[in-house]
């Protein structure tokens, strides 16, 4: 014997009972015997709740609401039924709708609604699905009975939540089945006391029938049939990446519904699990796909999590004083008030101080709660024993659960530490001595980040995915995306990383879009979907969506940008940038930054500030972390001019290398900048931090290669203009360097706290006499490698090597959250 149960949205519409009708067939055809029960169409429960309000109001708009109720019937008799056949169902309908109407208008006379009137109200939406889809069923040659449950579920006369007497329940059962072989379709929900009068089973209430009957039958399985693909591993709504579990445990199947996950209600399966029979939840509209068995045992599984389920909404309660520690008795008192006035506790913790206790509770009987307690502790509260009782709203709970974490190490620190890396604090804590469930109380707002951040890190074969806010799209910003976009797969398989892109901007459109941007039209979706720029608005954006794993890049060599880095470390989001304003302000602007990222347990990544994509700030931050220290820094920085005296021959137009520069991608967006040394000096200037020399831009000297005129020119055109005029100058720098068997170049050199940039000619015998194309070379001399300094050489400017540099960062922050 198999036990089917179909809920209200199953039997809720004409199409959905076709449905059902062809899974009962294809159950007869297989040959197994079956019973079916079946809930009220959906809806009708709480319109029958609302006509008995109304009846006992007076109110007779109640008619028009029970006409509607008729009508669905009638409307899937219609559809469902041969013509010639539906009359005598017709009338069925009608007389049990009859016997509602008399109901309700003795009702209406006495202006009165017991529980027990109650219950016989609702009864009517069980009894009308079930009597209509036994007929269907019937009328298409099915051997089927009607079984109205409340001859066989006997129960006491506790209306509203009766309770079964099971000994003379299980007879009944067991002496109807063994009458018949016909399918019974049964009423959920409902039962009777020993004197006939009709009961529900309170919540749950059509799972329990398929349960005590099941149960009572000895059934071999039980199928709940509802409107989703089993129980997931959290509410899809709020985690897009959720997904089935095929199998979980009795006990699991308890932690996650009692913390809101909603497809069943364990409890009311409870006489199915005394006698260990499995129940297997399935979808009506996805009927092949396998759902979800709860059984005693879950098979071997993958994870060590089963789910993560939320109560979005609760308060806390907190009672604290010094008077409660080592006084027995005071929770005893605590909690004995609130079971008195019936207060359901969701959550309650303790710390060993025994200084305070707090518990969990609906928001909405926060305020009762707290009078309640007021009253109840006044003596203790004014002798000063205990403060005054505080709550705290807006806070949700988040419960990881799992047989697997039982005796397994690891799991509350991977879950601490991933809601610490994210930025949401945890207000209160609990874990049963089961282990099987851990919940953290948190701020409502960070709910959905947490619960992704969570489910992420908790279900491996998932990707890490990493949240990127992009401003800037010109040669870096878009450099990066298309090697990100190339290197999808690879991260994904390799790296377990999946990189979402949620924004981009650059100064005149800005594009979020929570769902990521596809990388291969991003630039399309820019121009036809993107709003106008505001940086200050893009910035509330990131924070507003309260990403889990969130990266802000800022690929622009903007001054205004960076003054919002702190704020956005500040809300735990990382930062990473090729853009060098930041680290070369005042120095204590650049520490700031650092602090921020540290306290919060965030990234801020700037390896292409020096030397685009070559190893320069990591190796400097490796030797410092090693306890290295620094002497002296000498080094070629600027890719530009290391092309362009690569380049400038005597011949050759000055102003045209510097464009091929800038052709190339070596130069900044503004050639000025590598040209007045600049940007050199602010290099210098952040190695030279980064070596732990606290130096302001003041302590850099730049000694001028520019004649005035170029260095005054206002616009990037004069400025190539300007150039063009001073030809011969550069001209005769190279030839009086080459008379001398040297080459120009622009060295960059730090020592006993001073920077120095000029222009050198060196001969043969310097390291840097061999420099090619736009190479850059830095030398470091410290107390570790003083007779033969560390060097780091090669490409340091240029489209993909910078754009390799800011990725790398990238992906060093997806495997620091993993
Ligand atoms: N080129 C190289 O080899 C290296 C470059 N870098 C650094 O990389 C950064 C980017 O350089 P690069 O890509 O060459 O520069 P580009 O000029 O090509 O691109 C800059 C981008 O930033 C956008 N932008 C500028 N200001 C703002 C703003 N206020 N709000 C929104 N967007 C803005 C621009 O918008 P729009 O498109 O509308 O103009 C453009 O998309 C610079 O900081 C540079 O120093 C670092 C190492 C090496
Ligand atoms: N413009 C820079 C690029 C890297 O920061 C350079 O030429 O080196
Ligand atoms: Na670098």
């Amino acid at each position: 014997m198999q036990v089917l149960k179909f809920g209200g949205t199953s039997v809720g519409s004409v199409e959905s009972i076709k449905q059902v009708l062809q899974i009962i067939e294809q159950h007869r055809q297989q040959g197994n015997s079956i019973a079916v029960v079946f809930s009220a169409m959906g809806g009708v429960t709480n319109q029958l709740i609302e006509i008995g309000r109304m009846a006992t109001t007076g109110d007779t708009d109640y008619m028009e609401l029970v006409r509607r109720i008729e009508d669905r019937h009638f409307n899937v008799v219609k559809a469902l039924i041969p013509v010639k056949e539906q009359g005598k169902v017709f009338a069925h309908v009608r007389g049990i709708i009859n016997e509602l109407e008399d109901l309700l208008r003795g009702v209406s006379l006495i202006r009165e609604l017991t529980l027990r009137t109650h219950d016989l109200i609702t009864s009517f939406g069980e009894r009308l699905s079930t009597t209509v889809i036994a007929e269907a069923l019937k009328s298409r040659g099915v051997p089927a009975q009607f079984l109205d449950a409340r001859t066989v579920i006997k129960t006491d006369a506790q209306f509203g939540q009766a309770e079964v007497n099971y000994t003379l329940t299980n007879q009944l059962i067991q002496d109807h089945f063994a009458k018949t072989t016909d399918i019974q379709l049964v009423t959920g929900f409902i039962g009777s006391t020993e004197k006939n009068e009709t009961t529900t089973l309170g919540r749950g209430g059509s799972d329990y029938t398929a349960s005590i009957i099941g149960a009572a039958l000895n059934a071999i399985l039980i199928d709940i049939w509802t409107d989703v693909d089993g129980m997931m591993t959290a509410d899809p709504r709020k985690v897009p990446n959720a997904f089935n579990i095929p199998t979980i445990t009795y006990a699991e199947a308890m932690e996650l519904s009692h913390f809101g996950a909603k497809v069943i209600y364990p409890p009311s399966l409870q006489p199915a699990f005394a006698r260990n029979i499995p129940i297997r939840v399935l979808n009506t509209f996805n009927p092949e796909h396998e759902g979800t068995v709860v059984s005693r045992t879950a098979e071997r599984r993958q994870y060590t999590i089963t789910g993560i389920s939320s109560i979005d909404d609760i308060a806390l309660v907190n009672v604290q004083g010094s008077g409660m520690i080592g006084v027995a008795g005071v929770s005893a008192k605590l909690f004995g008030i609130l079971a008195t006035h019936k207060i359901s506790v969701i959550l309650i913790s303790q710390a060993s101080s025994e200084h305070s206790i707090c518990f969990a509770i609906d928001p909405r009987g926060a305020e009762q709660v707290k009078q309640i307690l007021d009253t109840e502790f006044a003596t203790e509260i004014a002798h000063g024993h205990i403060d005054s009782i505080a709550i705290e709203r807006e806070l949700s709970v988040i419960a990881t659960v799992g047989e697997g974490m039982r005796k397994s190490s690891g799991i509350a620190g991977k879950l601490f530490s991933v809601l610490g890396k994210n930025g949401v604090n945890i207000v209160a804590v609990a874990q049963g001595s089961s282990e099987i469930n851990i919940s953290v109380v948190i701020n409502k707002n960070n709910l959905s980040k947490a619960l992704n951040a969570l489910h992420n890190i908790f279900f491996q074969s998932e990707a890490r995915m990493l949240n990127l806010f992009m401003v800037g799209t010109g040669l870096i910003g878009k450099a990066l995306l298309n090697q990100i976009h190339a290197q999808t797969d690879y991260l994904r398989q390799e790296k377990l990383l999946r990189i979402c892109v949620v924004g981009v901007a650059n100064t005149k459109k800005m594009l979020l879009d929570v769902k990521g941007l596809e990388l291969d039209e991003w630039h399309e979706r820019q121009l036809t979907d993107g709003v106008t720029t505001s940086l200050p608005a893009f910035i509330e954006k990131i924070k507003d969506y309260n990403l889990p794993n969130s990266v802000f890049i800022d690929c622009t060599s903007d001054k205004d940008i960076v003054q919002h880095y702190e704020s956005l470390l500040d809300a735990n989001i990382s930062v990473v940038t090729p853009n060098k304003v930041a680290n070369s302000g005042p120095y204590s602007e650049y520490r700031r930054l650092q602090r921020t990222a540290l306290n919060r347990g965030v990234k801020f990544l700037y390896e292409t500030n020096v030397g685009a994509g070559l190893p320069i700030i990591n190796t400097v931050q490796g030797l410092m972390t090693a306890g290295d220290r620094f002497l002296k820094i000498e080094a070629i920085l600027s890719g530009t001019l290391s092309f362009i005296f690569n380049t400038f021959r005597p011949g050759l137009s000055f102003a045209d290398v510097v464009r091929e520069a800038k052709e190339k991608g070596y130069t900044e967006p503004d050639p000025r900048d590598d040209l007045s040394g600049q940007d050199v000096a602010r290099k210098i200037l952040i190695l030279a931090r980064e070596a732990g020399f606290p130096l302001e831009p003041d302590d850099v000297t730049i000694n001028n290669l520019l004649p005035k005129a170029c260095l005054d020119a206002p616009t990037i055109p004069a400025f190539f203009e300007e150039l063009e005029r001073n030809n011969d100058y550069f001209e005769n720098l190279l030839t009086q360097a080459e008379a001398r068997g040297e080459k120009l170049r622009f060295v960059a050199a730090f020592e006993n706290n001073k920077a120095v940039i000029e222009l050198r000619s060196v001969g043969p015998e310097h390291p840097f006499y061999q420099l090619t194309g736009a190479d850059n070379i830095v030398s470091f001399t410290t107390e570790r490698y003083k007779e033969r300094p560390l060097v780091v050489k090669g490409p340091g400017a240029g489209a993909e090597v910078t754009a390799a540099g800011v990725f790398a960062d990238v992906v060093s922050i997806g495997s620091y959250l993993a």
